[in-house]
């Protein structure tokens, strides 16, 4: 038998070698920095970065910086030690730094992006870790902090290794009763003095940052659904802040730093857990909860019923169900303690205290005229029925007009509060744009909990996983529920519907917290036309059905793309074991959605189809379809220069239609689609590629080419305008970009239109990337004048970039060509989160065209942009087609929507 396998911390920040070809020579431009990050401007504090300079070797990757006048006070940990757990909230600098190629240096100089700007700056970025521990094992803790060296600014400290001793002065960031309790342990243990943070100004500090910079951090949970709910944060304040610890506190929140403690009473988690210790003799909170999802409360209270001889009280609206008096049953009965069952005794003492802190809450909002109220506490923890029972209290006695929010990191919200109180993180300014939430094996799938030392490399977190799987199945399965007998009726506080078989145990029904990635160049892409209410998935993987329905497909698809992983890299006996453990940790996580999908925050497909991609990337896979894609672009190059002559052979009209016709045939080489793998077999990729082109009739399923050609062409009387520039969201490798796109571009170049490809930033599937790109334009530029002389104004042939480099930009007259990262490593596009230079690019952008299921149909099928748009895509799947088209597999989508 296995021994029970420790739940890690996830940090194998070393393991992201997304960049791994990134060119030595690339990183002396570092010793440039130390100009760069002086002239930052920033209104905030930050790092002190003057004098900065490369530690060692600069031809090293991700060399060490030495800040010599940072004082030692940042520090990248803070800590909530409470009664039963201790919460660390901790940053990591290191960042994977996106290859700094030289398109990017051209791209950058192009659009205005320099290295002076503050959120170009690599060391802004980082990673924010949520982790906790029992407190009576507090050693763990301390070790954990001692291993990683936390308390010196982390492992991956640019100045770690200048201050590898402690620093007498070093401080370290506490809240909780444990800050005060154990200070003198943390001044033995690790040298460092705590520095105790007030718990109501950390707890008010956390949760509105995590309210104004994650965009789904609160939700309603009202019988048994979890609902995410949006919040503008110009909108946020005031609300009320009730906190169910021991006691409960109810704060009047105006703003950042401005709360007042209006109300609260001492009827809290310590009345639950302290009566019914007594009553139950149970020796943990947990068990006390647990013993409750099996209780029945009608046995202990006295019911509406009970008095009325079984009927309603209907004149003032209570059901006979309702709870007249809780406990009240046991005064006419004259039994003993032990004749009830501590079950029932837990469920009525939960319901007692739930009703009552959300009744109380509730007058509170209302006697402020507050609309919002959120819960947090340790009471809560994820617990069904306990956010349940404070919800139907809050909706009872509001008549609905009111609802009880939760927070999905409602147990580090004083952690966190207590880490934003160093002055020097300039934190608070990021914005949820700049936060990307991942869920990486290790802690972040296990709702931070760590027992055991972290890993220290990519070996043994594989070890780990084999070990966890194997319990983690037990650890995540679903506890099956018996319905609680003789449930009550209709009418004010029945038993919600978390009570029956939907609920789990307090271990899975826990929201996971992920590692928040901060990313400071990232921005919400400025075409939007409301990005309020923007949307990016199209399929709503709340409705059960589509979730089976993808979960299948996904599974099904994962032998063949471990193979093609494993294959991408030689079929090592390493890459096999990574292979392994990849499709482990993969179906780990889509079985963890299937049982609670909201566990992760909101859930639509284009995040399964972007885990996909990490999860490969977290077991080192760089690029799985790397020889595939060099493949297919080779021999779709080879027919390109016959495919430019067929179609200038052709008036403008037929030149229009056939272009498009291009694109959406070649919208066929989708490695991602098990219909389009199956026919690879058939065919080589040019026998497949005229196939699909003879298949291109009109109407297609969604058909606006008559209005586009309207736009492009005008009538005959009429020559419009000449699109400024377009953006080309552009998709797979080989024929889709060569034979597709690129011709399309070409045609757009041709009519005076600058044209920016689009690509993705990371690989996802076959997916070309911006990375690739420069090098299929400079070969297709061989076969045509108009494209290389239009990469060369956009600086994108070799020779170009040199020029650009020597800072000469070149003053053709020709339009350019240029390619941009979308700032993505997704087969989707979410346009709340693009790179810095695609948002530049678009600014001057009147024309995007996203191309593939993927960017135009899975996501932004409904978007709606200022700027013209052109949605090309051949659906390739059966149920999507029906579903979104009332069409079949390969039918087509050309739709086309002027701007608003
Ligand atoms: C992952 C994809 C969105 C990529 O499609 P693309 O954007 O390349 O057109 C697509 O392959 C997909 O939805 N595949 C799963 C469906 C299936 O196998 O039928
Ligand atoms: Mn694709």
């Amino acid at each position: 038998m296995e021994e029970n396998p420790t739940i890690p911390d996830e940090d194998n920040n070393d393991n992201n070698n997304n960049n791994k070809e990134k060119e030595s020579k690339e990183e002396k431009e570092m010793g440039s920095l130390s100009n760069s990050m002086m002239h930052r401007s920033s209104s905030r504090p930050q790092l002190d970065l003057t004098g900065a300079a490369i530690q060692g070797n600069f031809e090293e990757r991700n060399p060490t910086i030495l800040l010599p006048n940072q004082s030692d006070d940042i520090s990248h940990l803070a800590l909530d030690i409470g009664g039963s757990l201790i919460k660390l909230v901790y940053f990591s600098r290191h960042e994977d730094h996106p290859a700094d190629d030289k398109r990017k240096r051209s791209i950058k100089k192009r659009l205005g992006l320099s290295n002076g700007n503050r959120r170009s700056y690599p060391i802004l970025g980082g990673r924010l870790h949520f982790v906790k521990f029992e407190t009576l094992k507090l050693n763990e803790c301390l070790d954990f902090i001692s291993t990683k060296q936390l308390h010196v600014g982390g492992i991956d400290s640019p100045s770690y290794s200048s201050r590898l001793l402690t620093d007498e002065n070093t401080i370290i960031k506490a809240t909780g009763g444990g800050a005060h309790k154990f200070a003198d342990v943390f001044k033995e243990r690790l040298g460092v003095s705590i520095d105790k943070e007030d718990e109501m100004d950390c707890l008010v500090a956390g949760a509105n940052f995590l309210l104004k910079a994650i965009r789904h951090e609160a939700f309603t949970h009202m019988e048994g659904q979890k609902e995410f709910v949006q919040i503008d944060h110009n909108d946020l304040f005031p609300y009320l802040l009730v906190n169910i610890g021991s006691g409960v506190s109810m704060m009047k929140v105006d703003g950042d730093g401005k709360f007042e403690r209006v109300s609260g009473t001492n009827v809290g988690g310590g009345t639950y857990w302290g009566l019914g210790r007594l009553l139950t003799n149970c020796k943990s909170f947990d068990e006390l909860l647990e013993l409750s999802q099996r209780g029945d409360n009608k046995n202990v209270d006295m019911l509406v019923g009970d008095i009325y001889g079984g009927l309603d009280y209907s004149k003032i609206g209570l059901s006979a169900s309702t709870i007249a008096s809780s406990f009240g049953r046991t005064i006419s009965e004259s039994k003993e303690l032990s004749d009830y069952r501590p079950e029932d005794i837990s469920l009525s003492l939960l319901r007692m205290i739930s009703y009552n802190i959300g009744q109380i809450s509730y007058l509170n909002a209302l006697r402020y005229g507050l609309k919002r109220i959120f819960f947090g506490g340790f009471f809560i923890r994820g617990h069904a029925y306990t956010m349940d029972s404070i919800s139907f209290a809050v909706h009872f006695w509001s008549k609905g007009q009111a609802q009880a929010m939760f927070l999905r990191h409602e147990g580090f919200l004083c952690a966190l509060g207590a880490f934003l109180s160093y002055e020097k993180h300039g934190l608070d300014d990021l914005m949820a744009h700049q936060l990307v939430e991942r869920f990486p094996m290790g802690a972040p799938y296990v709702d931070g909990k760590i027992h055991g030392p972290p890993l220290v490399d990519l070996n043994e977190k594989i070890s780990w996983m084999e070990k966890f799987m194997q319990k983690g199945t037990e650890i995540t399965a679903p506890v099956p529920m018996a319905p609680p007998p003789g449930t009550t009726g209709v009418g004010g506080f029945e038993r919600p519907f978390s009570m029956g078989g939907t609920l789990r145990s307090d271990s899975s029904a826990a929201l996971n917290i992920g590692v928040l990635h901060l990313v400071p160049t990232l921005d919400v892409f400025p075409l939007l036309a409301d990005p309020k209410t923007y949307e990016p998935n199209t399929i709503d993987l709340a409705d059960r059905s589509e979730l089976e329905y993808w979960f299948t497909v996904l599974s099904e698809h994962l032998p063949d793309l471990v193979d093609k992983a494993v294959a991408s890299e030689g079929r090592t006996d390493d890459a096999k074991r990574r292979g392994g453990a990849f499709a482990r940790a993969f179906s780990a996580h889509l079985r963890r959605l299937m049982e609670e999908p909201a566990a992760y925050g909101k859930l639509g497909l284009a995040n399964l189809l972007e885990m996909r991609e990490e999860c490969l990337r977290e077991f080192q896979f760089v690029d799985a379809y790397f020889s595939i894609k060099q493949r297919e672009n080779e021999a779709s190059l080879a027919v390109l220069s016959d495919l430019l002559m067929e179609l200038d052979s052709m008036n403008e009209d037929a030149r229009l239609l056939a272009l498009i016709e291009g694109v959406l045939a070649a919208n066929i080489f989708d490695w991602g689609s098990r219909a389009c793998v199956d026919l690879y077999h058939k065919g080589t990729i040019i026998e497949i590629y005229r196939m699909s082109r003879k298949k291109m009739h009109r109407p297609w399923q969604v058909d606006d080419f008559d209005a586009f050609s309207k736009r492009m062409l005008g009538s005959a009387n009429e020559k419009p305008q000449p699109h400024k520039r377009a953006l080309l969201f552009v998709d797979n490798s080989g024929a889709d970009i060569v034979l597709g796109m690129l011709p399309l571009a070409r045609e757009l170049l041709r009519r005076g239109t600058e044209v920016v490809l689009v690509a993705n930033s990371l690989p996802a599937l076959n997916d070309v990337t911006a990375m690739e790109l420069p090098e299929i334009v400079a070969e297709a530029a061989k076969h045509c004048d108009i494209l290389r002389k239009a990469a060369e104004a956009g600086g994108l042939l070799v020779d170009a970039m040199v020029n650009i480099q020597d800072g000469s930009v070149e003053n053709t007259a020709s339009v350019p060509l240029m390619v941009v990262e979308n700032g993505c490593g997704s087969p989707c596009i979410d346009f709340r989160q693009v790179s810095s230079e695609l948002a530049a690019a678009a600014k001057d952008a009147d024309l995007i065209i996203l191309e593939g299921m993927g960017r135009a149909l899975h996501t932004n099928f409904n978007a709606h942009f200022k700027c013209d748009a052109l949605k090309l895509a051949m659906v390739k799947n059966q149920r999507l087609a029906e579903k979104l088209v009332k069409g079949n597999i390969y039918d087509c989508v050309c739709r086309y929507e002027p701007s608003r």
